[in-house]
């Protein structure tokens, strides 16, 4: 098994001058609507950690994303690689959930999860039990208040998740924020991925980590594109 500790993958593409590639496992989007079929999920995940993808993501919500906590149980069994939970948390029970299933870390969205005292909640339960926590940010306000719940490392995300990512998201949301980054920090860019131009947008302004969903799902091999992407974005997208 690799290494399960999602900041020690961002500490090391920090430590290394890289960019870690990170994959959204997506089953559907409002967006693009179905992603990756059920019958797909092991074969898929085997395709991306065969491309070398340092962590892995998934949406657990049922109803927008056709995620679920059994399907991340499966991504779970296929890939050794770190994996964070998405969704829109609502109890602390959750949390036990997440730590249950074998997720390394979960994602706090400041979007979803507004109310401070339980998010401050939810993350000391996740620290407790020994996950990780990324602190999901939209704006330069949410990136001051991770900055106050002193977040390890926040995801930058590019879309706006509190309409369904329906906006096309730009990678310029994570250039502008990552100008406040304070140092020691990390940083996960993540949604709207298209090129390699626009990795590189997000590896010049500090980013340690992109979070790529869509693209890679719609790829025709998905292990190349993960590949392309972590020997330099450049080739991708073009
Ligand atoms: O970001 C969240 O907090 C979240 C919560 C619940 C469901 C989904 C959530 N985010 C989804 C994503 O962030 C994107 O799927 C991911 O970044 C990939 O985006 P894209 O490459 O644009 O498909």
């Amino acid at each position: 098994m690799g290494v399960r500790s999602l900041y020690e993958v961002l500490a090391a593409a920090r430590a290394g001058g890289n960019i870690a590639v990170m994959v959204d496992v997506k089953f559907r989007s409002p967006r693009d609507g179905e992603l990756i079929p059920e019958s797909r999920l092991e074969s898929y995940v085997r395709a991306l950690v065969d491309g070398g993808v340092d962590a892995l993501s998934t949406p657990t919500d049922p109803v927008y994303f056709d995620g679920s906590v059994e399907k991340a149980r499966r991504i779970r069994r296929a890939a050794g690689v770190p994996l964070m939970r998405k969704e829109f948390f609502r109890t602390i029970e959750q949390i036990d959930e997440s730590h249950e299933a074998g997720f390394d870390a979960v994602q706090l969205s400041l979007s979803t999860v507004p109310d401070i005292g339980l998010f401050r909640r939810m993350k000391a339960r996740a620290e407790r039990l020994g996950m990780e926590v990324v602190v999901g940010v939209h704006s330069a306000a949410q990136l001051e208040t991770a900055v106050d719940l002193g977040a390890v490392a926040v995801g930058i995300n590019n879309r706006d998740i509190t309409v369904l990512e329906m906006d096309d998201g730009t990678v310029s949301l994570s250039e502008s924020l990552m100008a406040g980054l304070p140092d020691g920090m990390y940083a996960i860019s993540e949604s709207s991925f298209r090129t390699g131009a626009d990795v590189a947008r997000a590896a010049e302004a500090g980013a340690d980590a992109v979070l790529v969903g869509t693209a890679v799902a719609k790829s025709d091999d998905p292990a190349a594109t993960v590949r392309t992407l972590r020997n330099g974005a450049e080739a991708w997208g073009r």
